[in-house]
């Protein structure tokens, strides 16, 4: 991964690929004037240059002058621009076709297409963003729903990074408080007690582990949950899932074994984002098709945040149901009881009241008991917590994980302070927790963490 003021000019389409109103082909570089200036032809009799931060009408043309689209044009110039370099942004009709030819001629003039979040690295790169507001980019545009962009907005806004930089500071200010840099061994400071160095370590410790407490409990608002409908053939999973959708989505028979492949669809339940999952119903079967998908389907059972195990209350638990029921994790699994128009069957409610699993009555073909099930999934997920508030700090995974290096580098140290560890050994402890903390917030991160972050991004970003 590149390091300093980049050479190259990038340039790729900002916009996803399809149609709409306008698209976008946007440059970055020292070349990002000159090849505007080559493929534009103004609408103005008396255009002199591209003023910055402004829209200019006319023409945009192949490197032979040929017209190939009506077009706004500006112009951001370097430092002051997203990326730190000079910008510029074409705004095209918004066809697949038409930013394709605008791309093609810009990359005739000596530009390079994008890597994916190239622009935002070179943020990064030119101190205009630190890491995580450059991570928090990428979830702004992956958020699925409204509460997930505030989160990724109060990142972008700089609020983790300013957090964590006064928590690296908080320990920096230990560190020279325990007077064992060799630079002033003369001097006449008061140095700092083994009682007071552990209680500045429990202080940061407090704040370390508050926000990763946010993680755990936010991660569902911020990246979704995985709920997957379970349980054995025509118990009416797929019924059920298409009254969480309000829509025919999946197909529905008294066939058993209708749904053969899983199907997925992103939902907003009330704020939180899920990814819903109908699968293979459970059974023995020759079938090559259906055992194939009956494999994917225990593939998400394990990954699943959720399993709705669906029962068909009107009938006798087969063999698979109770083995459904028997594997079932308590903490992950709600169990629904299904077809309730119908006769119970009271043997059936016994058994599933015996495995002491929360339970939700439903129809699923009159979308009767849905509003009961989406309350008892949020429930099940994220309990009575509400949607996270503005300005509230989620570290993701990779923040997280940093955050938990941090902590147990801390705590060994207190540790090793109680037990009269000499300072000289501890500080190098403490010199290592601020490395960790500075690689979270994109200070002396390895290049492979950067190209692990930025390559998670989409082209032209
Ligand atoms: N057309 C377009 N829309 C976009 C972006 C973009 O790059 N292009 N953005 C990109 O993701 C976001 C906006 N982010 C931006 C951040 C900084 C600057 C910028 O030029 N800042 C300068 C000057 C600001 C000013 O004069 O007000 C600066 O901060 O110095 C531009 C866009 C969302 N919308
Ligand atoms: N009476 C009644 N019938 C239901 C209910 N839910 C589903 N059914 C019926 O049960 C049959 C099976 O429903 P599906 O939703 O296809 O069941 P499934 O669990 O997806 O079945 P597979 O895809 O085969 O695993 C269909 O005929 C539905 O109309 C219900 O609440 N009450
Ligand atoms: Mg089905």
């Amino acid at each position: 991964m590149e390091q300093g003021q980049s050479t190259e000019t990038i340039g790729a389409i900002a916009t996803p690929l399809g149609s709409g109103g306008v698209g976008i082909v946007r440059l970055s570089g020292p070349k990002s004037l000159t090849v505007a200036q080559r493929l534009f032809l103004s609408a103005r009799q008396t255009f002199e240059a591209f003023k910055p931060y402004r829209l200019h009408h006319g023409w945009v043309t192949d490197v032979h002058g040929a017209r190939l689209d009506e077009v706004l044009v500006s112009f951001m110039p370097g430092p002051g621009s997203y990326s730190g370099e000079d910008i510029v942004e074409i705004n095209c009709h918004g066809g697949p076709a038409v930013v394709q030819a605008v791309l093609e001629a810009v990359l005739e003039c000596g530009v390079r297409l994008a890597r994916p979040g190239e622009f935002t690295l070179r943020a990064y790169l030119n101190g205009r963003l630190d890491l995580t507001q450059a991570e928090a980019v990428a979830e702004m545009i992956n958020a699925p729903t409204a509460s997930s962009l505030r989160l990724a907005g109060s990142k972008l806004a700089g609020g983790l990074g300013r957090y964590i930089r006064d928590l690296r500071q908080r320990l920096e200010s230990l560190r020279v408080q325990m007077c064992v840099a060799v630079d002033f061994p003369e001097e006449e400071i008061e140095c700092l007690a083994p009682e007071e160095l552990q209680a500045g370590l429990e202080q940061v410790l407090v704040d370390i582990e508050a926000i990763m407490a946010n993680f755990e409990r936010d991660r569902y608002w911020r990246d979704g949950a995985l709920v997957v409908l379970a349980g054995r053939v025509n118990a009416g999973k797929s019924s059920l899932m298409n009254a969480i959708l309000g829509r025919e989505r999946a197909i529905v028979t008294p066939i058993a074994g209708t749904t053969r492949d899983y199907l997925e669809e992103q939902v907003n339940l009330s704020g939180l984002p899920v990814r819903l999952v109908d699968t293979a119903g459970l059974r023995e079967t020759d079938d090559l098709v259906e055992r194939a998908g009956l494999s994917r389907s225990r593939e998400l059972l394990e990954q699943a945040d959720l399993v709705c195990v669906v029962l068909d209350s009107s009938q006798a638990l087969t063999a698979d149901d109770r083995a459904l029921l028997q594997e079932a994790p308590n903490e992950t699994t709600l169990v629904v009881l299904n077809k309730q128009d119908l006769p119970p069957h009271t043997e059936t409610q016994e058994a599933v009241a015996a495995q002491g699993l929360p339970t939700v009555p439903a129809v699923a073909v009159e979308a009767d008991g849905v509003d009961a099930l989406i309350r008892a999934v949020r429930q099940r997920l994220v309990g009575e917590r509400q949607e996270p508030e503005q300005g509230e700090l989620v570290p993701n995974l990779r923040q997280s994980q940093g955050l938990a290096q941090a902590r147990e580098e801390l705590r060994a140290l207190y540790d090793e302070c109680r037990n009269g560890v000499p300072y000289d050994l501890l500080s190098v402890r403490l010199e290592t927790a601020c490395t960790i903390l500075s690689e979270i917030i994109g200070e002396m991160t390895p290049a492979a963490v950067l190209e692990q972050v930025f390559g998670e991004f989409c082209i032209g970003k």
